[in-house]
């Protein structure tokens, strides 16, 4: 009995294959993470449990700025305990994101740790604060 692709239809079904399977791994390669040395992630790390609080930060970010204000303005949480990140004034900013990305999954900045406990972003900072659950985590 024919097949239903007709005559040649093994050659051709074999560079449709081989021709979705290079283009599937374009796409995933271009939407998978860079890759971040364990070096990158062990400094990160340490950067984080440096202080009570860390936050990776950008200069023209609302939320960042949203964030900053909230902590040092409204709570006047002490500058000299807290790790604070411009990200997109210092050089070494890409990697940074990128291992923070590895390490918790955040892709976004403000990027917030209180006592090396990951809080998440400005959102979650926010909710934290009018919960009334922030004060108690910084003190
Ligand atoms: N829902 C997030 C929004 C944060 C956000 O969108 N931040 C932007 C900068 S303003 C960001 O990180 N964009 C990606 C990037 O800068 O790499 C929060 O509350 O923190």
């Amino acid at each position: 009995m024919d097949s239903v692709f007709g005559q040649n239809s093994i050659p051709t079904i074999v560079i449709i294959l081989l021709l979705t399977s290079l283009i599937s791994k374009r796409f995933f390669t271009a939407a998978a993470p860079k890759m971040v040395s364990q070096a990158t992630i062990q400094q990160v790390k340490g950067l984080i449990g440096q202080k009570k609080l860390f936050v990776a930060s950008k200069t023209y970010c609302p939320y960042c700025q949203a964030t900053l204000k909230t902590l040092f303005t409204d709570l006047k949480f002490p500058e000299a305990q807290a790790v604070v990140l411009q990200l997109d004034t210092s050089d070494d900013g890409q990697d940074i994101q990128d291992a923070l990305y590895e390490i918790n999954g955040q892709k976004t900045v403000p990027n917030i740790y209180i006592d090396g406990k990951h809080i998440g972003g400005n959102s979650d900072l926010q909710q934290l604060n009018a919960s009334g659950k922030l004060q108690g985590l910084l003190q």
